[in-house]
């Protein structure tokens, strides 16, 4: 009976030996499988019978170029787009492995490959794939199902993203969050953890930029007494406060080549040796890593090692930028809207159809976290309960140094400039969370390094050691340093 038969795998390569040995692997993890020697061959074979996954080579001929393994990877997914497909790429390869990813390939995986490591990768691939309401699930239909709090939108490519965390939360697979920065992907990392078994543990946020090399050790696996001149008390690291729970690996792109190697072993074994210390720990995490550059350029570079990527990327999301699902901005600039009011203690504001209309054109390089900048100014510098798209083009204009701009009757903050509100508005956040500069970054919405650009422009406090204020890694460094909008 159909509903019942294994799932069948299609390999897809010249070379009779890797057939046979990627077949008796699959027959082990109970598949079927069928072999096709050249592209034709595979694409008559999936004409005729239902197959679930298709593992294919990207040379067919004595050409090495990758083009017959990408026109095949095309010809699969314009008759069988639900189909999901991994590529044999060989060792190095991975700029080819990148434009396939682009054309829609599942994911790849290197010849000659680790059993262990497939096998897990084929499971979740299929996993991922799974019909019941993939793909076609609507926003609604996957509320019912999982906790997306703080996630809004409803653009297909969100839902499929959506539908992505929903399938692998409850695994242990890593995940590579990858999108420009203010994209939502810490966002996305608390989905994962909150649908997860692990979601009673903490998830620990770890930003891999703002460690310095000296103290990586120390921070991660912890240190025990005397290890170190100023190591007064032992110390717990953050792979031990994840024990049970998520390890979110923000920034992965920003560690240095010796610091990977020390992730690499806690990955490979699941244990660890703090500083010092004369014996291993054990560490159950599930890593969750995010970035805003490209890992797999940094791996052909030879910045990124290739063996971590392979550790990180189990699971890969790419979240689109804003401006390719920009049917979510009316949607978006309504909730964030109603948020920033609330938390200001305003009546409740409303956005004029015509403002919405150029909100949606807008190209947001800065993402959502500049949308819910643009949003909080406007609100802020118009006394009106309803924002019209001239406020949001004078406030802009004098962001930019423009003329008086939409500072006309204003919310408390009449007669100031927009540097004396912006300075007083972070004058009261630092207040209100008693100088922690990760809330107050969050709270504003800014990286922390914009919040420490401002905080030394306005003479407010003086920039602490980016390591170790608030004991909160995330949010240290944002679009500055990969040249983002601010
Ligand atoms: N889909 C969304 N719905 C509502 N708010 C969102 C969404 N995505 C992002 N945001 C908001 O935008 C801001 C930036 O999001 P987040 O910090 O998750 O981005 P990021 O991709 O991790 O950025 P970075 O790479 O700079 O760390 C946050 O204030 C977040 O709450």
């Amino acid at each position: 009976m159909e509903s019942t038969r294994k799932q069948r795998i299609l390999i897809i390569d010249d070379d009779s030996a890797v057939q046979v040995s990627l077949a008796l692997l699959l027959k082990q993890s109970g598949y079927d499988t069928l072999c096709a020697d050249d592209p034709r061959q595979a694409l008559a074979l999936l004409a005729q019978q239902p197959v679930d996954l298709v593992l294919q080579d990207m040379n067919f001929s004595l050409q090495t170029s990758g083009e017959e393994g990408l026109q095949l990877l095309a010809a699969i997914r314009a008759e069988y787009p639900a189909l999901p497909v991994l590529l044999m790429t060989a060792w190095g390869s991975i700029a080819l492995a990148v434009r396939g990813m682009q054309a829609g390939a599942a994911n790849f995986f290197t010849k000659p490959w680790d059993n262990t490591q497939l096998a897990e990768l084929i499971r979740t691939t299929l996993e991922a794939a799974a019909p019941a309401p993939a793909g076609s699930a609507s926003r609604q239909a996957l509320d019912a199902q999982f906790d997306f709090g703080g996630i809004i939108g409803e653009h297909p490519r969100l839902l499929k993203v959506l539908t992505t965390i929903g399938q692998v939360a409850n695994t242990r697979a890593p995940v590579l969050i990858l999108g420009e920065s203010g994209c939502g992907k810490e966002l996305v990392a608390d989905a994962i953890h909150r649908n997860s078994a692990r979601s009673g543990k903490a998830i620990v946020k770890i930003n891999m930029g703002a460690i310095t090399p000296t103290l990586f050790e120390s921070e991660m696996f912890g240190h025990v007494r005397g290890a170190f001149t100023d190591a007064k008390t032992d110390r717990k690291g953050h792979v031990a406060t994840a024990h049970e729970g998520t390890l979110f690996l923000d920034e992965i792109g920003e560690l240095n080549r010796s610091d990977q190697v020390k992730l690499l072993r806690v990955l490979q074994d699941q244990t660890y040796q703090p500083v010092g210390a004369s014996r291993s720990e054990k560490a159950d995490v599930r890593v969750v890593s995010a970035t805003n550059r490209e890992l797999a350029e940094l791996v052909a570079s030879g910045e990124f090692r290739e063996d971590l990527f392979y550790r990180l990327n189990l699971i890969t999301i790419r979240l689109p930028p804003l401006r390719e699902r920009r049917s979510d901005i009316p949607l978006l600039a309504r909730h964030i809207i109603g948020e920033v009011a609330a938390s200001y203690g305003l009546p409740s504001a409303t956005i004029a159809p015509q403002a919405l209309e150029w909100l949606s054109a807008q190209p947001w390089p800065g993402n959502i976290r500049q949308l819910k900048q643009t949003l909080e100014r406007t609100l802020l510098l118009v006394g009106r309960s309803e924002l019209r798209q001239a406020d949001f083009v004078a406030v802009e204009q004098h962001e930019h140094g423009g003329g008086p701009g939409a500072a006309g009757a204003r919310l408390g903050v009449d007669g100031m400039t927009l540097e004396q509100v912006e300075r007083h508005m972070i004058a009261h956040a630092l207040e209100q969370h008693q100088g922690n500069i990760s809330r107050v970054a969050k709270a504003l919405g800014l990286s922390r390094t914009a919040l420490y650009r401002r905080l030394e422009r306005h003479g407010l406090g003086s920039a602490p050691d980016s390591a170790t204020d608030g004991g909160n890694l995330a949010h240290a460094d944002g679009g500055a340093r990969s040249g983002g909008w601010r």
